[in-house]
């Protein structure tokens, strides 16, 4: 049986110099694994490469949490200086203002959770999405077409500007401010950059390692941007480790269900989001996603498929809990509706190709005083109270 591993339950401590301990070492101290279920024709494990490169990162921002260690520009006075560089505070203000209103617009439900958080945490956090979806917008957007690695090379300059405090305009003002605030660190925005370079270039993804990594550039990598910002509960037993391990499962578990909703909008822009060895072992060709016919070999790898997001969601349920509470809300608001969009694609049959799967107003509406009441309680003693 194969395994995906998700989790790392070590100290991070014994991993300071990871680059210098051999790989059988850290294959061992790499110890948590899910494992799949019987029966479960996918699976496939993110090779140590993927899986270590990615966990780098989340040791590096967990310890910077640690240590309560800020941004390169605290040693000075940061608001002042990007006041003077535009010259009037007001507009400072209005780039959080329109950084909200971007984040109104294209992720409703987290931003209403996002008004429970304090005012500079919320503000951070609509910096870091808008950030986000721009450089979605690079490889996604209108302009996508003229888009070349050159561009990226200079959105990651400027992204380094960005953090050393010389933004380009107001909405880097807006991310500089927030970064200098909080102990976030540039590694999971550079790597996003690296997941639209890969979008690219790459329209095929040979196994689930191949697959992971992407997801981790450009979904993951947003967990990894946002917990920081939303805080660990004072409370919280959890190791910081852990929690971002959680973030980071948010991140995949997000861009799994995003990948299988969207099949057939991919393959008719000519990508296939799928690890190839699955497919191939379950008997698909590319052609076969083209013609976007359901069968039951395609319900039965979607079945598995399925099976391998809901466990990423499982992993990032045990880290909501752990965050500071008025975080909790829009992260179990998120969760819960992203969630749904795999029961959505069950009910449609498994018809990915033409049928987009959705969650419906009611379902929506629904989703959100539940997640309310599983930020409040717990999901353990929520459902005890249903259970009575
Ligand atoms: C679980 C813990 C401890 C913390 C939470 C940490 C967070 C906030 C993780 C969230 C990660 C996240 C939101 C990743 C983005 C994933 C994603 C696939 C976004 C899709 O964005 P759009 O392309 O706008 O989606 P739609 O196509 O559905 O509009």
């Amino acid at each position: 049986m194969s395994s995906v591993v998700v989790r790392v339950n070590c100290d991070a401590k014994s991993f300071v110099g990871i680059s210098r301990i051999g790989r059988r070492e850290r294959s061992v101290r790499l110890c948590s694994k899910v494992r799949f279920g019987s029966g479960g024709a996918v699976v496939a494990e993110p090779s140590r490469s993927s899986e270590e490169r990615v966990y780098e990162v989340v040791l590096k921002q967990a310890g910077l949490v640690r240590e309560e260690k800020r941004g390169a520009n605290i040693e000075f006075d940061f608001e002042k200086t990007i006041e003077g560089d535009f010259s009037n505070g007001d507009l400072l203000n209005s780039a959080y203002d329109r950084c909200g209103e971007v984040c109104a617009e294209y992720a409703k439900t987290f931003y209403l959770g996002t008004q429970l958080m304090t005012q500079e945490r919320r503000k951070a956090i609509w910096a870091i999405y808008v950030w986000c979806r721009r450089t979605d917008e690079l490889v996604d957007g209108p302009n996508s077409s003229h888009i070349t690695p050159a561009a990226l090379d200079r959105w990651e300059q400027r992204l380094t500007d960005v953090f050393e405090c010389r933004p380009y305009d107001m909405f880097d003002a807006a991310l500089s401010l927030s970064v200098s605030k909080y102990p976030v660190d540039i590694q999971p925005f550079k790597d996003m950059i690296e997941g639209m370079r890969m979008d690219l270039t790459k329209s095929r993804y040979n196994n689930f390692d191949e697959l992971y990594l992407y997801c981790y550039y450009v979904a993951g990598t947003v967990g990894l941007m946002s917990v920081p910002v939303m805080g660990i509960a004072p409370e919280s037993k959890a190791s910081t480790e852990s929690i971002y391990n959680a973030a980071l499962a948010l991140g995949i578990a997000n861009q799994l269900t995003n990948i299988l909703r969207d099949v057939g909008e991919d393959a008719r822009r000519g990508r296939v989001y799928l690890p190839q060895d699955e497919l191939a072992q379950a008997g698909i060709s590319d052609e076969d996603i083209m013609r976007g016919k359901v069968t039951d070999k395609w319900r039965n790898f979607m079945k598995g498929q399925i099976k391998r997001a809901r466990m990423f969601f499982d992993e990032a349920e045990k880290g909501v809990s752990e965050l500071s509470s008025a975080s909790r809300w829009p992260v179990w608001a998120a969760l819960l509706l992203y969630r749904q969009i795999l029961d959505s694609i069950e009910a449609n049959d498994y018809n990915n190709f033409t049928k987009r799967a959705y969650v419906g107003k009611v379902n929506k509406l629904l989703s959100l005083p539940a997640a309310y009441g599983v930020a409040l309680l717990g999901p353990k003693k929520l459902t005890k109270l249903f259970m009575r």
